[in-house]
């Protein structure tokens, strides 16, 4: 089972390594053309209802496949207004190879005829809103023909997610745009819902959770994505996690880094890596003993003093308070191992119920605290142990054991190792990989600048992909690193390449 965005990641992730969407789309159109043949034979008419998103060049690739059948495409919409390159060149490829197109500009011209097949590729999930004209029409005049309908991806005016028309959510209800049913108000009540029904829909890469629930066969199409596309983390994986472009200074997150004392680096480190993984405002509330040095590093964070040198049970009532006005604490980073420390955290996670990125000293107290909070922990393997946790050397195998320690704690993990290996605490059964780093990275402060990276990317999205994101962005920038600075890479030359890491183009 697969949702609308973490295919769109997937996708992504799959022309990463090396397989476009153009070739996948390939394939769809090669299964929506096999679907044709099991519901007709040769000879029959098959009209194929295109838009001009890739949807409709699915549609426009299954026409090539289907020369033993008598084929329309119709384009609903202009040719010069189909809105991705790959469907354009397919379209093109229809128009040289002479097979039958008709371009509908206006609603009312549509004229299917009495086809054997209707082939409904005008939306997919690029759908937003009730559909608009002439996909409107369109869906009514295939709802009434006598055609077999065979949706392409999922029928056109139905969320793949949900299984409830497009825009039965609130901002959807009227449609927008020009609509011959605007005078009759009863009518766009009553057509507001309105979407394909289709008998057969030949969905790609995996079913998606809207669509069982509909009264049609529905097949999924291998369309040869790789495995690797999902199991680890790629580009794909930061599509969707663009700020809104009218947001407030503080609504991109807001994290306060907990920790300094016998070491200053760690926390100044995990602090600015948050600003550079795109946190709006960054406190740092350390020992007043190091506060100076801390802020010294740099005059972007907020720096709150604690009383004393090392952080202990008696600055619980400040850091919760601290806590409390933001979104996410990163807890660990130069913390130290003595008593005082880890009584601290006991108590600390203990009574908090915010999200919190845990690391360094703070780990080992994980296991044995019972705790409202969302954590993400991001030991590396020798952490993972001491926390109680098993490794092995092969990746699949580590994955498996990582999984499952995931769900006995009940909290994300993100597994430092040439491999990353992040799961799931909640659900329990996501688990993913991630191969961006080199060994460059063993330098000291790399794993600070991971876990204020996960943080701020902990304000924006939920634990697991926070942790994963954050996995893929780090190890990106320490390989950008790399390439400058071979392996004298320093944790700084991170921070500093968080921004470049992110761009999701
Ligand atoms: N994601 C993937 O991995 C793959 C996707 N493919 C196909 O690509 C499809 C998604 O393509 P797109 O993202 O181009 O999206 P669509 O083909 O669904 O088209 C979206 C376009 O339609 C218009 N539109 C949106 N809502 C509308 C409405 N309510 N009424 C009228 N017009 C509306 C918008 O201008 C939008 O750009 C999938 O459903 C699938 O068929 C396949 O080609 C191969 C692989
Ligand atoms: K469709």
């Amino acid at each position: 089972m697969i949702t609308t965005d973490r295919m769109a990641a997937v996708d992504a992730n799959a022309a990463a390594l090396g397989v476009p969407r153009k070739q996948l789309m390939e394939s769809s159109g090669n299964a929506v053309a096999r679907a044709v043949r099991e519901v007709a034979d040769p000879g029959a008419t098959v009209a194929l209802c295109c838009g001009r998103g890739n949807n409709g060049g699915d549609a426009f690739v299954a026409a090539r496949f289907l020369s033993a059948y008598d084929a329309t495409v119709h384009l609903l919409g202009r040719p010069e207004s189909i809105r991705t390159d790959i469907a354009r060149e397919n379209w093109t490829a229809l128009e040289t190879a002479e097979i039958p197109t008709e371009v509908v500009t206006d609603a009312a011209d549509l004229a299917l005829g009495d086809p054997d097949v209707v082939v409904d590729a005008m939306l997919g999930s690029g759908a937003t809103g009730a559909l608009r004209e002439p996909e409107r029409t369109a869906a009514r005049l295939i709802n009434e023909s006598d055609a077999a309908v065979v949706a392409v991806d999922v029928p056109s005016g139905i969320d793949a997610d949900t299984g409830e028309p497009t825009g039965s959510d609130a901002d959807a209800g009227e449609p927008t745009g020009s609509d011959a049913d605007t005078s009759e108000p009863s009518k766009i009540i009553t057509d507001s819902g309105i979407h394909v029904d289709a008998d057969r829909v030949v969905t790609f890469h995996d079913e998606k959770p809207g669509l069982a629930a509909l009264d049609a066969e529905v097949t999924v199409a291998d369309i040869g994505i790789p495995a690797a596309a999902e199991r680890f983390t790629g580009p794909g994986d930061l599509l969707g996690l663009a700020r809104d472009p009218n947001s407030h200074k503080g609504e991109n997150g807001e994290v306060l880094v907990v920790g300094g004392g016998p070491y200053t680096g760690a926390p100044s480190l995990a602090a600015r890596a948050a600003l550079r993984a795109g946190a709006d405002l960054v406190r740092v509330a350390c020992p007043e003993t190091v506060a100076r040095e801390v802020q010294g590093f740099s005059a972007d964070l907020i720096v709150r003093e604690l009383p004393g040198d090392r952080i202990g049970p008696n600055h619980l009532d400040r850091v919760r308070d601290l806590a409390d006005a933001n979104d996410v604490v990163v807890l660990g980073p130069g913390l130290g191992d003595g008593d005082g420390s880890a009584e601290f955290v006991r108590e600390f996670l203990t009574a908090y119920g915010g999200r919190a990125v845990v690391d360094a000293d703070a780990l080992r107290v994980v296991p044995t605290v019972e705790t409202d909070a969302e954590l993400i922990c991001t030991p590396h393997q020798g952490e993972l142990v001491g926390m109680g946790g098993e490794t092995a050397d092969d990746p699949n195998e580590r994955a498996a054991l990582v999984r499952s320690f995931a769900a006995e704690i009940g909290h994300t993990l993100l597994v430092k190792g040439a491999y990353d290996v992040i799961a799931g605490g909640g659900n329990g059964d996501e688990v993913r990989l991630n191969r961006t780093g080199n060994p460059g990275m063993t330098v000291g402060g790399t794993g600070d600048v991971l876990a204020g990276a996960v943080g701020a990317l902990a304000a924006q999205t939920d634990p697991f992909r926070a942790a994963a994101v954050g996995a893929y962005v780090n190890g990106t920038a320490g390989d950008l690193a790399a390439a400058e600075n071979g392996y004298g890479l320093v944790a700084t030359d991170l921070i500093d390449r968080l921004p470049e890491a992110m761009r999701d183009e």
